[in-house]
């Protein structure tokens, strides 16, 4: 039967039950890349039971999905309905006006106004990495290897939940194990496991009534399902808790609040150190002087909960074990960083702005931070030439046309400068393909270049970014958090997590890829698998090619490990 996609070009169907979109989430950066440029930034795929895809990076196209008719695009069904049995009703189980109301909530939550405020009170979490790095190096300068994924993975921890939720689980301190700390980090693997089942889940969730379903999860045979529903479990009563004890000491119960921890002791409510500064505490007075209309049930706020706690975790902790696996192979932008940072903390010294006993323990203010130039550069451009997560789902909601900026050629060699989208139609963002557009970032789009990102004071113009022609995304026009309203809530907060992490690291610490070599000369090298998220692992003979790890060389940094002068005083950010 013809469709409206089936003049448009792509690779051929390997099977009717199961379509081609498989391969885009099995170690695909390849294949990913190599569909774009083949067929260009609309590619036809196909889905489950023969079902046709747009597989999309065009800009335009983009524009009209998530800005121009935003309102003929959602979230698809196999997104929600999963995300719906494994969080509950928070952001990212949820469609159409809840999810808007939920939205018109959260958002002032993550202002900059309130991450102002947040900043300096989670910045301990940072100085405490260090030390946790520091402690395990010779103090004689010599490096040692470490997986630093690790500890990265702790630390996004704490930075979610002390500045969501006000609580700490402790989970920098080896000391003091945590179930939940330790559930968290074992989602994704066991999540991975069994995420062959995760396009069925909408015919499931719809055919089979709850207490079957049950019942079949009982018999089902293997222990990846029964871990992944012990994982979910744990993560949901965690969630659970904390929001009755939020609850309970924002209506003032001050029995709660002579049991709260303190940071370093026992898991708990951060209470007086956070002074009602986290997220959870802002949302909960919101919610509760909101008109009643508008207001979120108890269940609802647990689900954001589950909802932030695996969202903000895993994606973060990918993101800065990326941007220091890049640092440790270009020391030279290790440097520049180490300096910019030394040169504005030693500022605020000389300025009185700090009693912090040397410049390395001081704590840059919001925006100073982020005004960094290069730091925000190599952030920028990591995130660019490495998203996180690569392709994400939408459904078209009723029949329309997608303008294209770059024309495609039909199967017969025609060109195709708009195409017609049914109701039902699947659209593929491929963030991957859209951030390596080498019509928008240029020839060396696969490069890493963070001085694309800046220039000097005399330049008027920059070449590639000064084009008309920019991605809808949220984040300096690329698709790394998408875009619309269903873009990542938490972008400024991951952004401001990195920044304060290498700001806190980098001036203590080198990092470099590891030396060691094996009988026949080998090195481990660090290879990222992107099967959805990019996954760091290390590939035989070192590795199991598996397990999430990122070792590195860390020994503390040298004077000869700043750059010469900083010569980003004259740059500015685009
Ligand atoms: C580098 C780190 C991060 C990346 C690359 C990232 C990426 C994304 C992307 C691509 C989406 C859209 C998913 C979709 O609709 O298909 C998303 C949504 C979301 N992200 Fe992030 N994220 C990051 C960090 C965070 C953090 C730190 C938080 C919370 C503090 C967060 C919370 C969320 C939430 C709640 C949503 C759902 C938004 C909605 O549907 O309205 N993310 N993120």
């Amino acid at each position: 039967k013809k469709t409206a996609l089936s003049d448009v070009a792509g690779p051929p169907r390997e099977s009717w039950l199961r379509g081609n979109t498989q391969r885009l989430f099995r170690d695909a950066l390849d294949y990913n890349l190599w569909l774009s440029r083949t067929y260009g930034a609309a590619v036809k795929m196909c889905t489950l039971f023969g079902r046709e895809a747009l597989y999309l990076s065009d800009p335009l196209a983009l524009h009209h999905v998530f800005v121009k008719d935003q309102q003929a695009f959602d979230a698809n069904d196999a997104f929600i309905q999963s995300n719906l049995l494994l969080f509950g009703e928070g952001l990212i189980g949820t469609l159409g006006e809840q999810h808007r109301k939920q939205r018109k909530m959260l958002n002032p939550v993550f202002s900059v106004s309130n991450l102002r405020e947040i900043l300096p009170i989670i910045h301990p979490i940072a100085t405490e990495m260090a030390s946790v790095f520091t402690k395990q190096i010779p103090t004689d300068g010599t490096p040692t290897e470490i997986d630093v994924m690790p500890w990265l993975s702790r630390g996004a921890q704490e930075y979610i939940s002390q500045a969501c939720f006000g609580w700490t689980f402790n989970a920098l301190d080896l000391n003091k194990r945590n179930t939940y700390s330790e559930a968290a980090r074992r989602y994704t693997p066991a999540a991975l496991r069994v995420s062959w089942l995760r396009p069925y889940v909408p015919f499931i969730v719809r055919a089979i009534p709850l207490s079957i379903r049950t019942m079949l999860l009982d018999w089902y045979p293997g222990e990846d399902m029964k871990d992944f529903v012990y994982i979910l479990d744990i993560m949901h009563q965690t969630s659970k808790h904390i929001f009755e004890e939020k609850k309970k000491s924002l209506e003032g119960d001050s029995a709660e609040k002579d049991s709260v921890a303190t940071p370093g002791r026992s898991e708990g409510d951060l209470g007086p150190v956070m002074q009602g500064k986290d997220i959870m505490s802002i949302l909960l007075k919101a919610n509760a002087s909101s008109d009643k209309a508008d207001r979120m049930t108890d269940s609802e706020i647990i689900s954001q909960m589950s909802t932030l706690l695996f969202a903000g975790f895993e994606t973060t902790t990918y993101a800065v074990s990326r941007i220091l696996c890049v640092l440790a192979s270009h020391p030279e932008a290790q440097a520049r960083i180490r300096t910019e940072v030394k040169a504005a903390k030693e500022k605020y010294l000389a300025e009185g702005r700090s009693s912090a006993a040397t410049w390395q323990d001081v704590s840059l203010s919001y925006d100073d931070l982020m005004a960094l130039p290069y730091l925000d550069a190599v952030i920028r451009e990591t995130l660019r030439v490495y998203p996180p997560s690569s392709v994400h789902f939408r459904v078209a909601l009723q029949d329309t046309t997608l303008p294209l900026q770059y024309p495609v050629k039909s199967i017969d060699g025609k060109p195709i400068t708009s195409i017609p989208v049914e109701k039902g139609t699947q659209i593929l963002v491929s963030i991957i393909a859209s951030n390596h557009n080498k019509d928008i970032w240029g020839a060396d789009a696969s490069e890493w270049k963070p001085e694309r990102w800046l220039k000097t004071a005399d330049q008027t113009t920059s070449k590639e970014l000064t084009d008309s022609v920019k991605y809808p995304g949220v984040y300096n026009g690329m698709m790394t958090f998408l875009g619309g309203p269903r873009a990542c809530i938490g972008f400024k907060f991951s952004e401001m997590e990195a920044k304060q992490v290498l700001a806190t690291l980098l001036p203590r610490l080198h990092f470099a890829p590891p030396s060691a070599v094996d009988e026949r000369g080998n090195k481990k090298e660090v290879y990222w698998m992107m099967s959805g998220p990019q996954i760091p692992v290390v590939r035989p003979p070192f590795g199991d090619g598996t397990t999430a790890q990122v070792p590195l060389d860390v020994r503390l940094a040298r004077d000869e490990d700043f750059a010469e002068t900083s010569d980003d005083e004259d740059l500015i950010r685009l």
